[in-house]
């Protein structure tokens, strides 16, 4: 029996967690949850997995929450803050934790995870893109195991060989093909952008997520944040990661090898494929998703992305190539400026603008601790919320 915390577990990729785990009730049970603010939500899957622990952001929620399972469930926990999300996330109780709070929120809680030597099922894309090598690091030290969640680079880690160690060309790797959706705004007039709605911009054509990996897709930061995330997972340089276009997301990502195979991942685009093969893995267990029906989809296309209708692309191969607090910088950046958007304060061509803007107005550094890390995060912050006001 495996004892999971699921950070996040109100988001999208924590129901779709709740859901693979549900239909292996004999090798799965759940230690903890957390949320931030949908405390209702929380409770009602508290009442269905019956955690021993529930985190959530602040202690009104708390009260909230131990108000709504006083009754049925009055011996689980109820904690809140940030030091409780690293304590679900450390537990020696706890065995495997799901990264899935979005954004940088989620960091201190994943590094916990890693630093405990947990098995860590990461999905906080974000939280991997801003620490880079200090994560890795972490995971070493610690001897934890890291098994990637974003569907590209869970597809990536099924067919790369079995014994590999970050190193692309020890093992004959030449490249990795990520695949890219393309977002709702793929064939769009590139003139009408700036007057898209957070509605449209959230409405993807293949998957149903979070509103800010949503937004990240139609910018296309989404696959810049996952060229970056392939870096740190993989070991591969810029020049190994290429982004292909392919709207049906059917292929999940490929590895192409220096004999000319091209190795690649397909299933329905629906996150319990890879949450189970993460959870379950080196074993295959069922998630619920149907069978692929190839003959019905019919056709596969792929094609280049445009660096002119996608700027956040570029911004994130440049912030790779740039190396130090670059990443960091962008995904802060990033952040605020998908807020603003989503606030209706700032139009969607103003996303790529801010964050150009923010990383040539602040220099890079190297980054060696945390405290330096959140440091550049915060000035980056900082000087979005400057240029937007
Ligand atoms: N959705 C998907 O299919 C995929 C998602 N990912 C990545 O997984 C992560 C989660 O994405 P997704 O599930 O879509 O996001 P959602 O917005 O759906 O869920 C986010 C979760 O994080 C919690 N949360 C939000 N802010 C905070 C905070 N400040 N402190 C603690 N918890 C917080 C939310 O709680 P509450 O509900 O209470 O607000 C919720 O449980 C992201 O990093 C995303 O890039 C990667 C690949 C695919
Ligand atoms: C499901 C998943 O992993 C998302 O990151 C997805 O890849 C978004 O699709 P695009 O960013 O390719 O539009
Ligand atoms: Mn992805």
């Amino acid at each position: 029996m495996q004892n999971i915390t699921i950070l996040g577990s109100t988001g999208s990729i924590g129901v779709s967690t709740l859901d693979v785990l549900a239909r292996h009730p004999e090798r799965y049970s759940v230690y903890a949850l957390t949320a931030h603010s949908r405390v209702e939500q929380l409770a009602e899957q508290c009442l269905k997995f019956m955690p021993k622990v529930a985190v959530v952001g602040s202690a009104a929620a708390a009260q909230q929450l131990s108000r709504l399972l006083h009754a049925e469930a009055p011996h689980i926990e109820v904690l809140y803050g940030a030091a409780a999300l690293c304590q679900v996330a450390s537990a020696d109780a706890c065995d495997a934790v799901m990264a899935a709070i979005v954004g940088a929120a989620g960091l201190e809680s994943t590094l916990a995870a890693a630093k405990a030597g947990k098995k860590v099922l990461l999905a906080n894309k974000e939280a991997l893109v801003m620490s880079g090598q200090l994560f890795i690091d972490a995971i070493k030290h610690s001897g934890a195991v890291l098994l990637p969640i974003d569907s590209e680079h869970n597809a990536i880690f099924q067919c790369l060989p079995h014994n590999y160690q970050r190193q692309p060309s020890a093992l004959g790797v030449e490249k990795i093909l990520l695949t890219a959706s393309g977002g709702p705004f793929l064939t769009r007039a590139v003139d009408t952008l700036d007057t898209v709605t957070p509605a449209e911009a959230v409405a993807h054509p293949k998957w149903v997520m979070g509103r800010k990996i949503s937004v990240d897709s139609a910018t296309m930061m989404n696959k810049g944040l996952e060229v970056i995330e392939a870096h740190w997972l993989f070991g591969a340089s810029a020049s190994q990661i290429e982004v292909l276009i392919h709207p049906q997301s059917v292929i999940h990502s490929m590895v192409s090898y220096v004999d000319g195979s091209v190795l690649a991942q397909l299933g329905n685009p629906d996150m319990r494929t890879p949450i189970a093969h993460a959870l379950a893995y080196p074993e295959r267990i069922a998630s619920g998703v149907g069978p692929l029906d190839l003959a019905m989809i019919g056709q596969l296309q792929f094609g280049k992305p445009d660096l002119q209708r996608f700027p956040c692309l570029k911004l994130a191969y440049d912030a790779l190539e740039a190396g130090g607090s670059a990443a960091t910088i962008l995904n802060a950046a990033n952040e605020v400026a998908v807020q603003a958007f989503l606030d209706e304060k700032i139009g969607f061509r103003m996303i790529d603008q801010l964050i150009a803007r923010t990383m040539d107005s602040l220099p890079l550094c190297a980054v060696t601790d945390i405290e330096m890390l959140l440091e550049q995060d915060r000035l980056a912050r900082e000087t979005v919320e400057s240029l937007i006001s």
